[in-house]
């Protein structure tokens, strides 16, 4: 048998090497241990990633937002070339029709070409009119006489219009007219007469569009050659923004196609209101992600996580000899909480314990604890009844009448006998007054051994835990880590172990981690010592081959 798998072996006086677990199965914390938080929350980033993040999703949602308004903005400016093209077409259809009107009227009065008596029609007519802003006597491509100018001593020469629709009617466009310099005027010809409209009359109608350009062909034309209906507005370097092609809308009452487009430039309110939708989409996609950044935090607390832990079964119970001098012989074992995550990481009973203090789920911690313990390991200790087991008791828990209940389930009821079951309860519990002295003279009277765990750490004395139902005192690391140094404090041990004999109390000498220590302690023996010297925390599997090794 070698010197490990002795288990115990004797100390320094036999020179046998401390039992070290193998390093795949020791249960005990490592330097990887994780912390509570990062196992609770382990790829939460860090704060400037964070950061970072959401300044990339504000960029998103900026982008987003212009894209948005881009998109809102083409929406609402296609709703308003249609309609206003609408309006035009009617109009231009309004206006032609009236002409043709007036043209008819004049041919039905017989009157000679141009005479006083047509002339004096004409006025009359035009008067009437709604759109027609002069009406003239024609020939050919030439004017003789007109509303406004009278009769023309030399007729004025023109070329042929440039829109023909059916029924010979020539539309001409952006004319620059005799009568005055100043007004862009249509023009709609047939036969013996012509008669003007002031452009405005359909460019008004163009309404919530800046630059927008009316264009005009004839419907039955192919390819339609476009003309513009006013240069007034047309861009200077002639090149548009929209593609309306598909936007053109025709007349079957008179052939004609209009269609209207967008200069190049946006007005600066488009540019603001995207900005502004963009600030919003900005503003909000930064929001949603440190929303969701939050939620997912709070799915992470390390309270959520313990919850999630105790459900998914990933807190068992380790095992700590607990060793007597000399010989090294396992005569208890300390049942210590590990948390064992999805990734294999262990996080120590020191991190999550108090965690579980706090949030009142002490309890499922030691129900899950008693009944693992039972399960693995409470058959085997009924079979061995000199061998002691520890279980770590919290103030809470102390009252707690369930606990009795699983005890006595899980435990006593495989028939493991009551003072095997050692409850570790701390000083501060004990002083904890009236209730905490019935709750422990209960336990003790159920024949359980009572312990007072971390001994030396505070408060009270060895006199008072005689007056308490107390079987013995586990004396604290700190008071340990003294022994065999120079402090003043490494007589304490010494002199607390005697004195608690004295007192009938047993003594457990825990945080043993050096072979100096061990030496002091021999004066002690026989006593009782827990501690990485001798073994750290083991599987239950492991515990039952050490004690069968021994
Ligand atoms: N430095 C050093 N440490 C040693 C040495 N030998 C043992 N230890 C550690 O000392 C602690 C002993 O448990 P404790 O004093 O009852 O202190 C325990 C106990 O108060 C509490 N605890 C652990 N398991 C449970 C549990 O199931 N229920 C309750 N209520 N508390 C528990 O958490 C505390 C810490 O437990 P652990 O982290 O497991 O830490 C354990 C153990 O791993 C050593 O030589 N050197």
């Amino acid at each position: 048998m070698t010197a490990q798998n002795k288990g115990f072996g004797d100390d320094a006086s036999t020179g046998t090497e401390p039992l070290k677990m193998p390093a795949d199965t020791a249960l005990s914390e490592s330097a990887a241990s994780p912390r509570l938080r990062d196992s609770a929350s382990r790829s939460l980033a860090s704060r400037p990633l964070i950061w970072l993040a959401a300044a990339a999703f504000s960029v998103v949602g900026a982008l987003f937002g212009w894209w948005v308004a881009e998109r809102l903005d083409q929406a609402r400016t296609a709703t308003l070339i249609d309609q206003s093209t609408q309006r035009v077409l009617e109009r231009l259809d309004d206006i032609i029709g009236e002409a043709l009107d007036v043209f008819d009227s004049l041919a039905a009065r017989g009157h000679a070409h141009c005479s006083e008596a047509q002339i004096q029609d004409m006025r009359t007519l035009l008067f009437e009119a709604r759109y027609l802003r002069d009406i003239g006597g024609v020939r050919g491509y030439s004017l003789y006489c007109s509303t406004a100018l009278g009769s023309l001593e030399e007729p004025y020469h023109s070329t042929a219009p440039p829109l023909r629709l059916d029924g010979g009617i020539g539309l001409r466009t952006d004319r620059t007219v005799l009568a005055s310099a100043k007004l862009r005027s249509m023009v709609v010809e047939r036969g013996d007469f012509n008669a003007l409209v002031d452009s405005r009359q359909v460019i008004d109608l163009v309404t919530g569009l800046d630059q927008a350009h009316i264009e005009v062909a004839v419907a039955s034309d192919s390819p339609r050659q476009w003309l513009p209906f006013s240069l007034l507005t047309r861009p200077d370097n002639g090149v548009f923004r929209s593609r309306p092609e598909s936007r053109a809308q025709c007349s079957e009452q008179t052939g004609i196609c209009a269609r209207i487009r967008l200069g190049l430039s946006k007005p600066a309110a488009t540019g603001a209101t995207h900005a502004v939708i963009a600030g919003l989409g900005g503003a909000l996609g930064g929001s949603l992600f440190m929303i969701a950044v939050s939620l997912w935090r709070q799915r992470n607390t390390p309270e959520r996580a313990l919850r999630q832990a105790l459900k998914e079964g990933w807190i068992r119970p380790a095992y700590q000899p607990i060793v007597t001098l000399p010989g090294r012989k396992l005569a208890a074992f300390e049942a210590l909480a590990r948390w064992k995550n999805e990734r294999g990481q262990t996080v120590p009973a020191d991190q999550f314990i108090p965690l579980a203090e706090s949030q009142g789920l002490i309890r499922e911690v030691s129900a899950v604890m008693i009944r693992s313990i039972g399960e693995e390991l409470g058959d085997w200790l009924a079979a061995q009844p000199q061998l002691r087991l520890t279980l770590n008791i919290s103030p809470d828990e102390l009252s707690d009448p369930s606990l009795v209940g699983q005890i006595e389930r899980h435990l006593l009821a495989r028939g493991i006998q009551p003072g095997q079951i050692v409850l570790e309860i701390t000083e501060r519990t004990m002083l904890a007054g009236e209730a905490s002295r019935a709750s422990i003279e209960r336990l003790a009277a159920m024949g359980l051994t009572l312990f007072a765990d971390d001994f030396g750490v505070g408060y009270c004395g060895l006199a008072y835990l005689n007056e308490l139902d107390i079987h013995g005192i586990k004396i604290c690391q700190q008071l340990t880590a003294a022994v065999a140094t120079d402090s003043p404090k490494a007589v304490l041990v010494p002199r607390v172990t005697e004195m608690a004999r004295e007192l009938g109390l047993e003594v457990v000498i825990e945080g043993v981690e050096t072979q100096e220590q061990r030496d002091a302690l021999a004066a002690l023996e026989p006593v009782l010592v827990q501690g990485w010297l001798f073994a750290r925390e083991v599987d239950a599997e492991q515990l039952k081959r050490l004690y069968e090794d021994r």
